[in-house]
């Protein structure tokens, strides 16, 4: 493998369009909308470059319209996964080999394919399949996308540009080799750029890659595979197995050629995935990175110096957009109580404007979520809080399913500071607040920090300067991504590298130099000019 020498185009954000009407753009995403709906379609397994079709049949509807269905499925099971490991294989042995600036060319083009002609057909799809917005659509499988693809080489450029000093007579290099095996991607339902960014990722630092999409977003998944054929992605670099968790996890995580696991989703499903790996250490050929993104309990700190409007809209946009389930959606706030009665007046006012319905009508803020599942578990979660008496709903409450998975944008006021809802991991449109005594500042603090096993975002709200810092460095183990007068949800790649600490994850950062550098394997190599020709030292002479 070589380094080589190149230069990656500058990356910069891919600007996010409006779809505001009369634009361009609107009319586009709404005829794509209309195609994709027309029709269903069969999505098979690619493995080394083929269609494979299993015949184990699933299906693909959308959220908000659950009687339409858009795809059946082909799933995978222990063979399927076996072949693709062997495809990686096969593949790993000229693409690993591959000049870096030939990979990144791949993800460069799909960057521009996307932002190009394909742009709407994975918003579309986004849309569809995960019931996102047009904005919410926008800001994930187009924009952080495209971002994924430009920033990675970039960063994959600065990485190589890391070479150590060399003393006369000598040349030392340091080569940035690709895993020894194959690379495990598992990605979560919720965000069509994860999905592409966890194979890619290892893919453009050289491995080769079985992915196993999450079954309940496969439809965008499987735009994102025709994406990067059609930007040349040799065949067997990236497989594509999507199938329940385990019939695909366990046969992949038992391999002796496993080289990493590079997964987003739940917590629960991640500390199982490492204790597999543990238990299977034995068999492997080396240890695998392990680099996993997890859950969240994400908050908002309103200090009795913060501005109430823009709290307030902190706490719509960054609880209810894409009906809060996002790993960084705000679940939890602690409000003073001096600000309170305004602060709960602007809230709901808000949350009363907001329109929840079909994502095709572009009028709504919200859709529905992602399945029968995650409604059921949401639905419960609220009924917890109905229940109780330390808990009141202020807002929203409501759940209907009779067309699609719709909850209402749900506003909860508690006395009890460790409610349930307080420390537990919803994913859905679900608002906990908790009203702090302003003399008790300190002690809100500690609970903030305290209260919840994550650790992956929170935002803070405050105008006096002394405020912000002291909570900055009070909160500093709270987030692994802190906002300061911001909501907390809305990363955006080469400026706020994502990812948390605690339950959270391995905080390896997505979509930076830090997540790179997990799937290499570094070599140093030493080159002698004048090699010795005796063995004896000076000090060994007599005279
Ligand atoms: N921290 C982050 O960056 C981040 C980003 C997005 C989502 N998330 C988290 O993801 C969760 C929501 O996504 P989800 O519902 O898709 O998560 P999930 O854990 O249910 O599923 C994630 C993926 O793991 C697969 N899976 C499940 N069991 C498996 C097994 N035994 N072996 C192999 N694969 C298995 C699923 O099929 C899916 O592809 C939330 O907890 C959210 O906070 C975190
Ligand atoms: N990176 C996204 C969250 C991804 C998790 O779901 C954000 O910053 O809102």
């Amino acid at each position: 493998m070589s380094n080589g020498a190149f230069r990656i185009p500058d990356p910069r954000n891919e600007p996010v369009l409006s779809y505001a009407p009369g634009t361009p753009e609107r009319a586009a995403l709404k005829a794509r909308l209309a195609e994709l709906s027309s029709r269903e379609i069969e999505i098979p397994l690619v493995i080394g470059g083929r269609e494979v079709r299993t015949g184990r049949i699933a299906e693909v509807r959308v959220p908000h319209r659950h009687g339409q269905r858009l795809a059946r499925f082909h799933q995978a099971g222990p063979a399927e996964v076996q072949a693709a490991i062997e495809a990686a294989l096969e593949a790993r042995k000229t693409w690993s080999a591959m000049p870096p600036h030939d990979r990144a060319a791949v993800l460069l083009k799909a960057a521009d394919l996307l932002a190009g002609p394909w742009r709407q057909t994975l918003n579309a799809a986004t849309m569809l399949g995960q019931s996102k917005t047009p904005y919410q659509a926008e800001i994930d499988s187009a924009c952080e996308i495209i971002d994924f693809w430009r920033w990675n080489p970039h960063f994959m450029e600065r990485m190589h540009h890391d070479q150590p000093v060399s003393p006369p007579g000598q040349w030392n290099r340091t080569e940035y080799r690709a895993l020894e095996g194959f690379v495990f991607a598992v990605t979560p339902f919720n965000f069509t750029s994860i999905a592409a960014n966890l194979p890619t990722a290892p893919a453009l630092m050289g491995n080769t890659v079985v992915w196993k999409p999450a079954s309940s977003a496969i439809y965008s998944a499987w735009h994102v595979m025709k994406v990067l054929e059609a930007a040349g992605l040799p065949p067997g670099v990236i497989n594509f197995v999507p199938g329940p968790g385990r019939a695909v996890g366990d046969p992949a995580l038992g391999s002796a050629d496993l080289a990493g696991l590079h997964f987003t989703g739940s917590t629960g499903v991640f500390q199982q995935m490492w204790r597999t790996i543990g238990e299977n250490l034995p068999r492997y050929h080396g240890y695998p990175r392990i680099v996993g993104e997890t859950g969240g309990k994400d908050f908002v700190f309103v200090h009795p110096s913060a501005d109430v409007d823009a709290s307030a809209t902190a706490l719509v946009r960054g609880a209810f957009e894409y009906q809060g389930q996002k790993c960084s959606a705000a679940s939890r706030a602690y409000v003073p109580e001096s600000l309170w009665p305004q602060l709960r007046e602007r809230l709901l006012g808000m949350v009363a404007e907001i329109k929840m319905g079909e994502v095709e009508d572009f009028t709504t803020f919200m859709g529905a979520v992602i399945d029968r599942g995650a409604f059921d578990s949401i639905r419960k979660h609220i009924g917890v809080a109905r229940a109780s008496s330390q808990a009141k709903i202020l807002a929203g409450g409501g759940c209907d399913d009779s067309k699609g998975f719709f909850v209402e944008p749900t506003v909860i006021e508690t006395v009890n500071p460790h409610f349930k809802l307080m420390e537990e991991e919803i994913f859905g449109p679900v608002l906990t607040v908790y009203v702090y005594a302003d003399i008790r500042l300190d002690e809100a603090l500690e609970l903030c920090s305290t209260t919840s096993p994550y650790g992956l975002t929170g935002a803070i709200f405050a105008r006096d300067r002394d405020a912000v810092a002291d909570l900055t460095r009070r909160l500093a183990d709270t987030a692994g991504n802190f906002y300061v007068n911001d909501k907390p949800t809305g990363a955006v790649v080469g400026q706020q590298p994502f990812g948390g600490a605690r339950a959270s994850g391995t905080n390896d950062k997505a979509g930076s130099i830090a997540n790179l550098y997990r799937w290499v394997s570094i070599r140093s190599i030493k080159e002698t000019f004048d090699p010795a020709v005796r063995f004896e030292y000076p000090y060994m002479r007599e005279r």
